[in-house]
């Protein structure tokens, strides 16, 4: 076992290195799988140093921020996760993402530090009612290389109670929606759609036709096993009315301009759900699928919330494809319901507006980061006065 190096018993503020104006940052990142861990730690991580934070990313495989952010964010320094991590002083905030455990002695020359940092736990975005029973909530560490500290969590969501959502100062909201007088284009970021030959028989009734714009990977693999189309980056592949192109990886920047430009986004996991809400333009969710099926209540959360208060053709089709995009309903109504949403059908148009609509709406209200400056605001204050 590596001996943790000796360091002194309390750490004060003026211990820690002299960082840019603003608070002080450790962001810790695990990628478990997929995009969406290191996705959602970059945007923050970013956006924190838009507003004049320092902050440390420390990430256990860096290696998707290299397509993802080629162009790196004056503020962040990326660094290797490591394991020990004695030697490092704890800055101000450390945000756990998505309860990934920091380094064990890292954790602990937090809780000998003279004023600990702030310490919160960064948590997956859901509708479900338990994230607005849960948000804010401290976790007092009675043992552990913490024991002592507190833990916060913070929980991401679309209400006022919540944390709220992460958007970006760059990002600019939906244009209104347009007539459509060319074929219909698509991007495709899936998991493993089940139903996608429907949907493929949907889109070739098209009078225009389409166009699908494929994301690598799994969306790519996905279209060849479920359509036999092997999509090259070299060109489109032709498919009766429809095209299929495969795209490159592309960064966040160029991957929600992506979606910007499209008419329809079928899209996966938590970040590019809410990248395709602040698109603007009609969308279809498919989450990552769980074991235990908790997708289900998850879905439906969010459908109350996304569909409240729209007309009720459009509620109707809507839920029983986006129930079926996700394997939850074999509804035969599914293709029924795909053909009445998409163009001519009177239901696209409502559904472009409803898009439109719900992007200025869940905008409105303060975004994630805002929240969190304010919550670490708040609790500085508090620990100052005690
Ligand atoms: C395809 C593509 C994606 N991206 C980014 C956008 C997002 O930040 C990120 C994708 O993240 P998500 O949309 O969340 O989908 P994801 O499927 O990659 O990640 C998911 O993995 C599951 C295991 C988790 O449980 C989910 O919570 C979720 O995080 O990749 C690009 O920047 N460029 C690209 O070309």
């Amino acid at each position: 076992m590596t001996p943790i190096p000796p360091f002194p018993p309390t750490h004060k503020p003026a211990d820690r290195p002299a960082l840019a104006p603003g608070l002080r940052w450790d962001v810790f990142c695990r990628v478990i799988d997929n995009h969406g861990d290191v996705g959602v730690c970059w945007r923050l991580s970013a956006d924190l140093a838009a507003r004049g934070h320092a902050v440390r990313l420390w990430i256990d495989d860096a290696s998707a921020l290299a397509w993802m952010a080629p162009q790196g964010a004056a503020g962040v320094q990326v660094l290797p996760w490591r394991d020990p991590l004695a030697d490092e002083v704890p800055l101000d905030v450390v945000v756990e993402a998505f309860g990934c455990d920091p380094p064990a002695a890292f954790v602990e020359r937090m809780a000998a530090c003279h004023a600990p940092p702030l310490w919160i736990n960064l948590e997956y975005l859901s509708a479900e009612a338990y994230v607005e029973r849960s948000h804010g909530l401290r976790s007092p560490q009675m043992a552990g290389p913490g024991r002592g500290l507190d833990k916060w969590f913070f929980y991401p969501g679309f209400t006022e109670t919540t944390g709220g959502l992460l958007r970006g100062a760059g990002v600019a909201l939906a244009p209104s929606p347009r007539a459509l007088d060319r074929p219909l284009h698509l991007t495709l970021f899936s998991y493993d759609p089940p139903g996608l030959s429907a949907f493929r028989d949907a889109l070739s009734t098209l009078p225009g036709g389409a166009c699908v714009d494929v994301t690598p990977g799994w969306s790519t693999r996905v279209v060849q096993e479920q359509l036999g189309l092997a999509l090259q980056l070299a060109g489109p592949t032709r498919d009766g009315r429809l095209t299929w192109r495969a795209l490159p990886l592309v960064s966040q920047p160029g991957f929600d301009e992506q979606l910007r430009r499209s008419d329809l986004n079928l899209v996966r996991g938590e970040d590019s759900l809410v990248r395709a809400i602040w698109a603007g333009k009609p969308l279809v969710w498919q989450l990552y699928p769980q074991d235990d099926g908790a997708h289900a209540d998850k879905l439906e959360a969010f459908l109350a919330l996304y569909l409240s208060g729209a007309p009720t053709g459009l509620a109707a089709a809507l839920s029983t494809v986006w129930r079926s995009w996700n394997g939850l309903s074999d509804d035969p109504e599914a293709a029924a319901a795909w053909a009445d949403l998409l163009p001519p059908k009177p239901l696209w148009t409502v559904w472009q507006h409803w898009a439109h609509q719900q992007a200025m709406a869940l905008s409105r209200p303060s975004d994630l980061v805002s929240r969190l400056l304010d919550f670490v605001a708040r609790h500085r204050v508090a620990s100052q006065t005690v």
